[in-house]
């Protein structure tokens, strides 16, 4: 016997997150969750605005037609990760969510792990360093970059690497430098220290820009919004180091499994990134990760921005956990 529930939740999202320009104060997703005899498994379906093709009501409705195939006895999984076109007409967050569903129901996820995430810094660099300093291992930090003007920033990171002599560092521009911003950013490192910065993710605003920067700096980057262009395909190429793939931005499991090893058979580290899910989706995330890239810590950082915990907590958060009563029952199907 099989069931479904597709639910909408809403989190409060602390000031001062930006995605691509707009100001976002709440984090709207849905849970899916299925059921077949006494087992259960539940997913996050949560499209990032500015980063995601599709909306929340086109998730809800891609969704809803899945669920209800499954409940009916189709077998969706090949609909979430059969040939390209299939995956890219299901919108990647519902793709993501469902399979992670399935794969709960299966119990094909590892056992939650005390979960890891690599610190993300996106303000006040003292704080930072204030907080890694705490850590009891402050060896890896993500920092934004690209908010203000190169240099104002490469004297930021050469602090950081200052201060903490075995850290190193994965930035990321969001494709916001122009080339001389780069390079001024790039000039403005202390060469000493340059060694230790593992990537840059997007650092110019197109890939060849990104890859003529990497070229003259030899600062080795990573591809992240570039992963998800049509006309991307993965092949070794001078001075890229990695790929961050975003399960929620990419489709099913099975989907960004295969990009992994794709990137592994090019000599790229692949880097499982959030999407700004809730505790519920970075806690299978970092799960994933135990499984799909071993030995590469994730970038999962992101709980902090949210105002409360949905269902599932992350390991040592303090954050409230969202009464369930605030859930809203979208559908059922059974
Ligand atoms: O990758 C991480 O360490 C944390 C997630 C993160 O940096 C991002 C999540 C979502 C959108 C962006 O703001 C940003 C990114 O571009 O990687
Ligand atoms: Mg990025």
């Amino acid at each position: 016997m099989r069931r479904g529930t597709l639910l909408a939740y809403s989190l409060p999202l602390h000031a001062g997150v930006v995605l691509r320009g707009q100001h976002q104060r709440q984090r709207n997703g849905l849970v899916v969750r299925l059921e077949e005899d006494h087992r259960t498994g539940e997913g996050e379906i949560a499209p990032l605005p500015g980063f995601s093709r599709e909306t929340l009501p086109q998730a809800a409705e891609a969704a809803l037609l899945l669920m209800r195939r499954w409940v009916a006895g189709a077998s969706i999984l090949a609909d979430l990760s059969g040939g390209e076109d299939i995956a890219q007409r299901i919108a990647p967050s519902v793709a993501f969510g469902l399979s992670c569903a399935l794969a709960e129901l299966e119990d094909c996820l590892p056992p939650q792990a005390p979960s890891i995430a690599v610190p993300l810094c996106s303000g006040d660099s003292d704080e930072f360093i204030r907080r890694l300093t705490a850590l009891p291992d402050s060896r890896l930090a993500k920092v934004k970059v690209g908010l203000t003007d190169g240099g104002a920033e490469s004297r930021q990171v050469n602090g950081m690497l200052a201060a903490l002599p075995g850290l190193h560092l994965r930035l990321d521009a969001n494709r916001s430098w122009t080339a001389a911003a780069a390079a001024a950013f790039a000039a403005g490192l202390d060469p000493s220290l340059r060694g230790r910065i593992d990537f840059i993710e997007e650092p110019c605003a197109t890939p060849a820009a990104s890859l003529a920067f990497a070229r003259d700096s030899g600062i080795p980057i990573a591809w992240d919004e570039t992963v998800r262009e049509g006309d991307f395909s993965l092949r070794p190429q001078p001075g890229v180091a990695a790929i961050i793939i975003k399960p929620t931005l990419t489709g099913s499991l099975r989907r960004c499994e295969r990009l992994i090893h794709q990137a592994r058979q090019a000599g790229l580290t692949a880097v499982i990134s959030s999407s700004i899910e809730s505790s519920l989706g970075l806690t299978q995330l970092a799960r994933l990760s135990q499984v799909l890239t071993p030995g590469v810590p994730p970038g999962l950082d992101t709980l902090s921005l949210l105002g409360a915990q949905l269902l599932r907590r992350w390991p040592g958060s303090l954050l409230p956990l969202q009464s369930p009563a605030l859930l809203h029952t979208i559908a059922r199907a059974s």
